[in-house]
This record gives structure tokens, C-alpha cells and sequence, in this order.
């Protein structure tokens, strides 16, 4: 029996996704997205039920989008097929699509009025998508592909600068790409707390399939949980075997749709240019699920994906704008730094004076090149920037202050207690096969209160891109038979990623228990920390007998758990609440040093021996 694909379908029929979502939520009919398959059967029920209720004029084919530019149409199928283009007026939220409304039609006389959404919608925005993948599988040319063919020619003619972004009109809409081809962009950017990218496209090479950094981008996709999209790329290759990548595919738990997952998995040529437009309107249905909007309206905010200094102009900075609208003449605030405007250019080169929400433009007006993902806010003018700096300089300086050796709680590093809890590893080892063999072990140690969750599993010494990883999901690096570079460790260093290296299984698998204990409490060992002979015991009016001793190791300390022994007995447990050297008090006595001891107990003897132990939490990884 063969299948149709849900938005297909409604492309067909000429209703939009929603709708059609809609009737198959009432046929109980299951999908994961709009990109799933049902049966030819359903098909026949579904044009049954869009038939009936043309002719009942209940307005089957009619959005459950109520807005203004529906209603001003008359709702055949045809026009009302919903395009999730940045222009078009925004759907009704999904609230509104579970009141009954009343069908919108060309006779306006229906009483009564529709319930009208009140409340103003924020408009779509265009999604920016980000391209990721192994070395030499595509990223670049895939790109290059569809820079060629979706920018307009006058566009990209003449010499573009790289800018870092790039906007490519399609059938659906505009999607805007990040230039920058990898994940240590994507990294970066959120290693500073942005996000840019709305969706990620995972390139792999059919001739080659999962390779070491097809799994990093796959873990900095989900640590970022943004949605995925895979093209599988070369497949003009006559080695080209895109079967194989999907069941590789399954192993890392992105299951193809074909298999009955939820990965969408397209085929692509980026030297033919076959099933880019597949892979394009993926781009435009995953965004349509998410829903992307923004408000041109608001106060502004983006962040800057690149910047350089150029010779003749000055620092150019590339910044995406987010939220809000950027015009010529704004004073614009980056880090503890603010400039204005001069001059704006969209990513083909022209001047522009205004740039809404999903547009990458090239701001020249900064003094200093701002590093990439640094946020960027607007202010009113420059009394006002300048506010915004001082005010951050003196919360950096709070900061740097407050952070001075603070150790995290366990509640900051693993969430609220009581909770499953999950403790993001990344594992780096020399081979696949002691890969494999720690996480056989780590699969055992899972319980239902700690989760754990492996981001990367990578072959050779850790990155700089897998400490950036860890600081974003919060991970611990664990590294087996591989050691990380001065620079790496530094890096760790500075951003207080835990980054421990074994060299025995066990070991490392010791590690993980204490993280996993570090979920449930706070774990206490008692330390040795000296001891003392009593050579007299002296009569106190007031504080009762002192033993009068002798530190024979180590040292003795003020509020110390204390042990007498005699002979071989334990005589006493308690606590050493004086400790005087002659007649002052003291907090420490060190060995070959006498001292009074007063345990606030009276029957200490001479000869006794006087044990003292602390309790001292135990470091959690
Ligand atoms: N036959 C074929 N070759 C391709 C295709 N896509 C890319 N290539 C070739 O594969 C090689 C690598 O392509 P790039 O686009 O540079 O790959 P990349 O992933 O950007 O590589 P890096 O930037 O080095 O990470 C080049 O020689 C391309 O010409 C394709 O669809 N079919």
C-alpha cells in the first residue's frame, strides 16, 4: 500500500498544514509531523470529509486561521493554503483553533460575527538555519549551490563580500543561512548565551556516511535543541549509498521517517542541484512548526555572527537582528562597547536604512571588531549606551568578585533535588572500541532518578569545540587513553568545565559513580587528622577535667571529632571543645607541641590516646 506525506497532501487538496492536521486528529489518525506518511486509505476518507463539508458550505477547505487577510478572501481551497512566508499575516495561536468558529465566507451577512483574536498576532519571521557537518561532505558547496540559484542573479553578481549570512528567496519564503560553514560558529555563538540558528542541517556525505564530526554537530544540535534536518549529500556519486546513512543513522537515535522515526532525512546533490528544493522546503515546513515570529515593533536585540576590520572602512560587523528593527543612526551596545550606526549593508552588499527581524546586516560604526555571538542592544542615544557600558562593567566587576572560588551548589550544577536528574557526559577516548566498551559499562549505571546522557562519544583528544559543548549543556568531559592540549585545558579552565583523563576503565567509570552520587547527597569522609598522648589530667573548677598532652602526629584542632582509646579500647567519642597552649586558647597544636585538651568529659585518664578526625565533604567531580 503506498503512503502519502501529510504536506503533500494539503498542498494538493489546497488545504493548509494545520487543517489538515486538524481533520486527521479527528479521523484518530497518528503522525509525528506534518512531514510523516499516512496511508493511501486515509487519503480517500480525508477528500470524503473535505467534499462533505464544501457542500455544507461549513467551509472544510477554510483555515482555522481567522485573520484579516483570510477573511478578506473568498476561501476556496486554492487561496487559502498557508505559506509561512515573513509577510504573511500570522495564523491565529493555537488557542484560537480550539473554539469553534464559525465559517469564514464570501457571504458576510453570517451571523454571528466570528469570534474576532483580539490580541495582535507577531508576525512570522524568516527562519536561520545553519549548516554543520564532517569535513569535505558538502557544507560549502551545498551552500555555494544555494546562494547561486536562490540569490537573486543582480544579487550576486559583482563581488560579494562574505559576510557570514546570506538570505535565499524560495517558493515558501525567505531562509536565512549562516555562511559559516561548521560547528565551531554555531559553537561560539552559543558558547556567549545567543542562539542564531533556528534550524540545523546535518550534511553527510552518502559516499561516506557518520564520521567523528557528523556526530559532534549532531550533539551540538541537540544540545542546542534545534531541530534537525539531514541531507544526505554527493548522492550523484555512483558509490553514493544513502540507505547505509540512514541505518547508521538509527544507531545514534535519529530514526528516518521511512523507518518510522521523526528524522527527516532528504537526499541532496550539491554538484546537481537534486533535491535541494526538497531540502528547501523541509527548511520551510520545520519552521512552520516552529512557529518563528518576532516583533519588528519591539526594542531591538540581535547578535553578531562575524566581524573584521577592514583597512579603508573601519570594523565591519555582521549582526542579525533578532527582534525589533535596526535603522542607520541607531546607537547600538555590544559587551561593554556601543558605536552608531553610519552605514548599513544587507548580505549582498546594498545599502540599506532599516533591517527587521531574520536580516543579517553588515553594520559599519563599531570601534572595536565585537566577537561572534556577542549580543547586541540598542539604546537611545549615547548618554544612554554609555549607561547601559557602566552599568555593565560594575555587574562584571560584582561578578568577577562573587565568583572568587565559589563552588557550586549541588542544586546549580544538577538541578532541584527530588527530580530525575541528568549528568551530561562528554567521552573522548583512543579507540572506538574503548568507546564502545565505557559506554556498554555507563548503559548499566542508569537509574531512575539519574540519568545519563552521553553528548559526544568522539575518537582522539578533546577540542576546544567540546569544552565550548560542555559549557553550554553544563557537561563533564571525561577523556580515556587521550590527554587534552595545553590550550584545551586552558580553555577549560577558564570557563570551569571539569575535565578529567584516565587511564583505566574503571576509573573513569569511578568518576561517574561520584557524579552520579554528587545527584542524590552531598557525600562527607572522615579525614585523620592527628593524635595526642595524655600525660596528666588537670582539675579544672570550671571546665572540668583537661588532659594535659602531648601531640605525638599530626595536629590537633578546635571543634575536631575526638577518639580516647586505652589500651585497645575505645573508652570515649566526642568532640574537642577547648583547646588551650598554657593558658590561652588556641584553634590548632601541632605535633611535638603540649597542649590542654577539653573533651567535656571528666574521666580522661593519663596514658589515654586522643584521636581527632574531621568530617570533610567529599569534592564531586
Ligand atoms: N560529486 C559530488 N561532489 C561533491 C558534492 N558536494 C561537494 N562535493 C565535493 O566534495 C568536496 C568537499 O566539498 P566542500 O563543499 O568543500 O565540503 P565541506 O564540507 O564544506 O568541507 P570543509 O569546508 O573542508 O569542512 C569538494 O571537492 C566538492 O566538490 C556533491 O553533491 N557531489
Amino acid at each position: 500500500m503506498s503512503k502519502v506525506r501529510i504536506y503533500t497532501l494539503a498542498k494538493d487538496l489546497g488545504v493548509d498544514n494545520a487543517k489538515m492536521l486538524e481533520i486527521l486528529d479527528s479521523l484518530g489518525v497518528s503522525y509525528k509531523s506534518v512531514s510523516s506518511t499516512i496511508e493511501e486509505d486515509t487519503v480517500g476518507l480525508i477528500k470524503e470529509m473535505l467534499a462533505e463539508e464544501a457542500a455544507s458550505g461549513t467551509g472544510a477547505a477554510t483555515s482555522t486561521d481567522t485573520t484579516e487577510a483570510d477573511a478578506a478572501q473568498t476561501p476556496t481551497p486554492q487561496n487559502i493554503s498557508s505559506q509561512n512566508t515573513p509577510t504573511q499575516a500570522a495564523p491565529a495561536p493555537a488557542t484560537a483553533q480550539s473554539v469553534p468558529q464559525p465559517a469564514v465566507t464570501a457571504t458576510a451577512e453570517r451571523e454571528p460575527e466570528a469570534p474576532v483574536n483580539t490580541q495582535p498576532e507577531l508576525p512570522h519571521r524568516a527562519p536561520v538555519v545553519t549548516i554543520m557537518g564532517h569535513v569535505d561532505h558538502g557544507k560549502t558547496s551545498l551552500l555555494d549551490y544555494i546562494r547561486k540559484t536562490k540569490v537573486a542573479a543582480k544579487e550576486a553578481g559583482g563581488i560579494t563580500q562574505h559576510v557570514g549570512a546570506f538570505e535565499a528567496r524560495t517558493s515558501k519564503g525567505k531562509i536565512v543561512f549562516i555562511d559559516t560553514p561548521g560547528h565551531e560558529a554555531f559553537t561560539t555563538i552559543r558558547a556567549r548565551g545567543a542562539n542564531v540558528a533556528d534550524i540545523a542541517i546535518i550534511v553527510i556525505a552518502a559516499d561516506d556516511s557518520l564520521m567523528p564530526q557528523t556526530r559532534e554537530a549532531i550533539a551540538h544540535a541537540q544540545a542546542a535543541k534545534v531541530p534537525m534536518l539531514v541531507a544526505v549529500n554527493k548522492i550523484d556519486l555512483p558509490q553514493a549509498d544513502p540507505e547505509r546513512v540512514k541505518t547508521d543513522l538509527t544507531t545514534l537515535n535519529l530514526v528516518p521517517e521511512e523507518y518510522g522515526g521523526d528524522t527527516i532525512v532528504v537526499p541532496v546533490s550539491a554538484r546537481t542541484g537534486e533535491g535541494v528544493e526538497d531540502l528547501l522546503e523541509y527548511i520551510s515546513l520545520t519552521a512552520e512548526l516552529e512557529d518563528l515570529r518576532a516583533d519588528p515593533k519591539g526594542s531591538f536585540s540581535g547578535v553578531v555572527i562575524e566581524s573584521r576590520v577592514d583597512r579603508q572602512a573601519g570594523v565591519l560587523a555582521t549582526v542579525m537582528v533578532q527582534e525589533g528593527t535596526l535603522h542607520v543612526g541607531d546607537f547600538l551596545v555590544v559587551g561593554e562597547g556601543y558605536g552608531k550606526i553610519k552605514a548599513m549593508t544587507d548580505s549582498n552588499g546594498g545599502r540599506i536604512k532599516e533591517a527587521g527581524p531574520s536580516t543579517p546586516v553588515q553594520v559599519l560604526g563599531f570601534s572595536e571588531a565585537p566577537a561572534s555571538g556577542e549580543k547586541v542592544v540598542s539604546a537611545k542615544n549615547e548618554h544612554a549606551a554609555r549607561e547601559v557600558i557602566a552599568q555593565r562593567a560594575s555587574d562584571r566587576r560584582d561578578a568577577e568578585n562573587a565568583r572568587t572560588q565559589r563552588k557550586k551548589t549541588l542544586e546549580e550544577m544538577m538541578g532541584p533535588l527530588g527530580e530525575t536528574r541528568t549528568v551530561n557526559l562528554i567521552l573522548r577516548a583512543d579507540t572506538q572500541g574503548s568507546l564502545e566498551a565505557i559506554q556498554g559499562i555507563l548503559a548499566k549505571k542508569e537509574t531512575e532518578d539519574v540519568k545519563l546522557n552521553v553528548l559526544l562519544a568522539g575518537i582522539g583528544s578533546p577540542t576546544e569545540g567540546d569544552v565550548l559543548l560542555a559549557s553550554t549543556a553544563e557537561a563533564t568531559i571525561l577523556c580515556f587513553n587521550v590527554t587534552a592540549s595545553g590550550g584545551v585545558k586552558k580553555v577549560a579552565d577558564t570557563k570551569g568545565i571539569e575535565l578529567g583523563t584516565f587511564r583505566i576503565i574503571y576509573e573513569l567509570i569511578d568518576e561517574v559513580d561520584r557524579l552520579i552520587k554528587g545527584n542524590l547527597e552531598p557525600v562527607f569522609e572522615e579525614r585523620y587528622l592527628g593524635r595526642a598522648e595524655v600525660r596528666m589530667v588537670i582539675r579544672h573548677p570550671k571546665s572540668g577535667n583537661i588532659a594535659g598532652s602531648y601531640v605525638t602526629d599530626g595536629m590537633l584542632r578546635r571543634n575536631a571529632k575526638a577518639k580516647v582509646t586505652r589500651g585497645k579500647q575505645v573508652v570515649y567519642e566526642g568532640t574537642i571543645v577547648g583547646l588551650k597552649r598554657f593558658k590561652d586558647d588556641v584553634r590548632e597544636v601541632q605535633t611535638g607541641y603540649e597542649c590542654g585538651i577539653n573533651l567535656d568529659w571528666n574521666d580522661v585518664q593519663e596514658g589515654d590516646i586522643i584521636e581527632a578526625s574531621e568530617m570533610v565533604e567529599v569534592e564531586q567531580a
